[in-house]
C-alpha cells in the first residue's frame, strides 16, 4: 500500500543515502554529479535533465522539482521570457538547467544556495549541460544576505521571474517581502513558489491569495518520482508598479 511503498522510499532514498554521505564523505549531490558525468551527453541540458531523472527515481532524490514540476516551472518561463531570472534554492542545479535553457541570449538567471559545496557541484552540473558562465551564476549565500545586494552588485534592476524553491516553504514570504522591499518586482514580475501544499508554505499561501498586489494560480501535480503524492506548485503575477508600497 501507499504508507508501505513511502516506507520504503524513505529507506533507499534518505536512510541509505545518509549512510553512504557518512561511511564516503561524498554528498548526495555530488553523487549525482558523478552518475550525470558518466551516464550523460555532455552539453545536451535534456541528457543531463533526464539522466538526473534517472538516478532520482533509481537511486536518490536530489531535486524537488522533477519532470512533472518541470514542464510547470519551463512553461512559466517560456511565457514570461525573462530578461533577469532568479532562483532561491539551486541544489545541485536541476531546475536551474531547466530554467536557463529557454533564457534568451542577452538574459540571465542568478540562482543562490547556502552550502558552498553544494553551489560546486551545481555549477559543474550546469555547464555540464552546455550552457554557459553568460546565461547563469550560481551565488553561495542565504536571501538575507545576498538579496539586498542585487541592486549594485550584479546591478540588477528587477527580475522578471523567481522561482522559490529553498526549501518547503517556510521562508517565502519573508523572502518575497525582502524581493519587494528592495525593489526588486516590477509590476509583471512572475513567482513561482514550489512545494506549496506542505504545511511550512500554508502562511505563505493564505497572504500572497489574500493580497490585492498579486494575482495567483494553483499548478496542481504530483510530488517528483512519486505518482501518488499530490503536491502544487503557486504562480504569482506582481500587480503593483515598482516603488509604489515602499
Ligand atoms: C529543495 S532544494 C532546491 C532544489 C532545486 N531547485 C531543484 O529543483 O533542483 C533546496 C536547496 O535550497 C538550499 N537552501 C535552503 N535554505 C536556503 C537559504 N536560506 N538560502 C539559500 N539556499 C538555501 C538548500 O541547501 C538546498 O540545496
Amino acid at each position: 500500500n501507499r504508507y508501505h511503498h513511502r516506507l520504503i522510499r524513505f529507506y533507499r532514498h534518505r536512510f541509505l543515502g545518509w549512510l553512504r554521505t557518512c561511511l564516503t564523505g561524498i554528498s548526495p549531490e555530488e553523487r549525482a554529479f558523478r552518475y550525470v558525468l558518466t551516464n550523460s551527453t555532455h552539453g545536451k541540458p535534456e541528457s543531463v535533465l533526464n539522466t538526473l531523472d534517472e538516478w532520482c527515481g533509481k537511486y536518490e532524490c536530489v531535486t524537488s522539482t522533477g519532470p512533472e514540476k518541470g514542464q510547470i516551472l519551463e512553461s512559466v518561463v517560456q511565457r514570461t521570457c525573462p530578461v533577469k531570472a532568479l532562483e532561491l534554492g539551486t541544489n545541485c542545479g536541476y531546475s536551474a538547467i531547466r530554467i536557463a535553457r529557454h533564457l534568451q541570449p542577452e538574459a540571465k538567471l542568478y540562482t543562490l544556495e547556502q552550502d558552498p559545496k553544494t553551489a560546486e557541484v551545481a555549477e559543474e552540473m550546469i555547464l555540464v549541460a552546455g550552457l554557459k558562465h553568460s546565461q547563469f551564476q550560481v551565488v553561495t549565500g542565504s536571501p538575507t544576505e545576498v538579496i539586498p545586494q542585487f541592486k549594485t552588485s550584479p546591478r540588477v534592476e528587477t527580475f522578471d521571474f523567481v522561482f522559490l524553491n529553498q526549501g518547503q516553504g517556510a521562508d517565502y514570504l519573508r523572502n518575497l517581502c525582502l524581493l519587494e522591499k528592495e525593489g526588486l518586482l516590477s509590476k509583471g514580475s512572475v513567482i513561482l513558489a514550489n512545494n506549496v501544499t506542505h504545511s511550512e508554505a500554508a502562511g505563505f499561501l493564505s497572504s500572497v491569495r489574500s493580497d490585492p498586489h498579486y494575482r495567483t494560480t494553483f499548478h496542481p501535480c504530483t510530488a517528483p518520482y512519486e505518482k501518488d503524492v499530490a503536491d502544487g506548485m503557486e504562480e504569482l503575477v506582481f500587480l503593483k508598479d515598482n516603488g509604489e508600497r515602499n
